[in-house]
């Protein structure tokens, strides 16, 4: 199928819908005039775009954590744990995998096998099989607005139940649900898919409810330089735009060198503002999410609390809107909810003792920002060229190319040649470019600096500082120093 950047007709939307409607029986309970009146019934202050609005006015970070069990008694008890103990200020429900597969039949078994053993047999909250009204009961036995965090590839019967019951934002994207997630489905479809996602949350729009979206910004979450996950949130900002989204939060994934990512962020925000402005887009909202460290944690508690609460810094010196927050449990599995509580509790210290600092124009921060700037420019004019303007096409031809190129990534359709290195501080270089296409003096500016590291180190620039950098983060450090 030929995907463009089009706004999908109503005849295209609603004759899909008739389908997508039928995947579950639960897509029977969705009446979209009724959601519509039931997202009106959400309190102002319960809504999600609102409280991130407030947060953006007041300067604040706000904090939320990722949570979900399969009982949905058992996941209200934990959500209402997490905002009243754990502090959360926006609140979650991450869906299990067997969800995110479209493996309903699979998820009913493991609600079964929960009710049995009255413990949580999947890894998050199935929301598709519990339909409209469960998740009803969820989202308003809550103070704070909910958010679905998954990472399906095709998500429309998620979206469409999701919304129906009572949640205010959505995470994901035709690419970032993608390329990280997925061995075998095809960016044209899922970019399709996610058309579907955006267009629903337009019409919800177009109905007078805003729905924020928030493109999934870590990617793989290892070593990903931010030239390429700032370029593949704005692409995902910028397809949701186009379906009549309106409040976008684009994100990024904590690296770990302080003044890059706080030039990431800086970068992120503003280029996401120059493109939507570019492509026509005047009234959409942006906001930034920070993930705090993505990749390995260590199995003593009171370290993993020492790279949150560095996550937690980086996040408020980068006056991130919201950072998503780790627990002590992160390197065991699914966290319980007094260690998800005490990851928030922990960040909520760090997040309000740096309140009234702000590094983003320090002069280091904007002149790594600068160059972020200048690499996503050359990677979307790229996009833009091979898509002759339609950055669907062009995103889907770029992977083709290697143009777009995520590091580590599972997907087939992913040429997986860039390979990352961190230079002598820390921050995240490219040591192989493959197609990427930045202009020679960005390319030399990366060789430059892991140059400068081998020097440092005696040892020529090299896949194994890749390696060791990726075995660093077990041991405790960022930079896999030659031993
Ligand atoms: C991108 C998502 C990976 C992160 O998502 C966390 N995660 C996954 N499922 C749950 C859950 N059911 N409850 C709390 N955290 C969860 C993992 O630990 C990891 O950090």
């Amino acid at each position: 199928m030929e995907v463009t950047n089009k706004k999908l007709s109503d005849d295209v939307f609603f004759a899909e819908r008739e389908e997508v409607l039928q995947q579950w029986p639960t897509g029977k309970g969705v009446n979209f005039d009724e959601a519509v009146k039931y997202q009106q019934s959400i309190a102002h202050n319960r809504r999600f775009g609102n409280k991130l609005a407030q947060a953006v006015k007041d300067g604040v970070t706000l904090i939320q954590p990722r949570a979900g069990v399969a009982l949905y008694t058992q996941h209200i008890k934990l959500l209402q744990y997490l905002e009243n103990e754990g502090e959360a200020d926006l609140l979650p429900s991450t869906v299990d995998s067997y969800t995110r597969l479209n493996r309903y039949h699979e998820a009913e078994v493991g609600i079964e096998k929960s009710k049995e053993s009255g413990r949580s047999m999947l890894n998050g909250f199935p929301i598709v099989n519990y339909g409209v009204d469960i998740c009803r009961a969820v989202t308003s036995a809550l103070d704070n607005p909910v958010q679905v965090r998954h990472g399906t590839p095709d998500a429309r019967l998620l979206t469409e139940i999701s919304i129906a019951g009572g949640f205010t934002s959505y995470e994901g994207g035709g690419i970032s649900y993608n390329i990280p997630y997925s061995k075998n489905h095809s960016l044209e479809k899922t970019i399709r898919y996610w058309q579907y996602t955006d267009r629903l949350v337009g019409m919800y729009e177009e109905a007078g409810v805003s729905i924020n979206r928030e493109p999934f910004g870590p990617l793989t979450g290892t070593l990903i330089p931010p030239c390429i996950s700032n370029s593949v949130a704005i692409i995902e900002a910028l397809l949701a735009a186009t379906q009549g989204v309106k409040d976008i939060t684009v994100g990024y994934g904590q690296c770990g060198n302080l003044i890059q990512d706080i030039a990431a962020v800086r970068s992120l925000k503003n280029m996401t503002e120059e493109y939507l402005h570019k492509y026509g887009f005047n009234d959409v909202r942006v906001t930034t999410v920070f993930h705090q460290w993505m990749g390995g944690f260590p199995q003593d508690e009171s370290k993993a609390f020492g790279v949150i609460s560095w996550g937690a810094a980086a996040a408020a010196l980068s006056k991130a809107t919201k950072v998503i927050v780790k627990t002590p449990h992160e390197a065991m599995g699914v966290p319980t909810m007094e260690a998800n509580a005490a990851g928030l509790r922990a960040t909520k210290q760090i997040i309000s003792m740096l309140r009234d600092q702000d590094l983003r124009e320090i002069p280091e921060v904007v002149k790594e920002s600068e160059i972020i700037n200048r690499e996503v420019n050359c990677i979307l004019d790229k996009i833009e060229e091979l898509g002759k303007g339609d950055i669907a096409i062009g995103s889907i031809a770029a992977f083709e190319a290697g143009v777009l190129d995520i590091p580590f990534a599972p997907s087939r359709f992913n040429a997986g040649k860039v390979m990352p290195a961190r230079d002598n501080y820390g921050a995240v270089r490219i040591l192989e470019m493959g197609n990427l296409p930045l202009s020679q003096d960005l390319k030399d500016f990366h060789r430059m600096k892991l140059e400068e590291r081998g020097k440092f180190e005696h040892r020529d620039v090299s896949f194994q500082m890749v390696i060791d950098d990726v075995y660093a983060i077990g041991k405790g450090f960022l930079v896999g120093r030659k031993n």
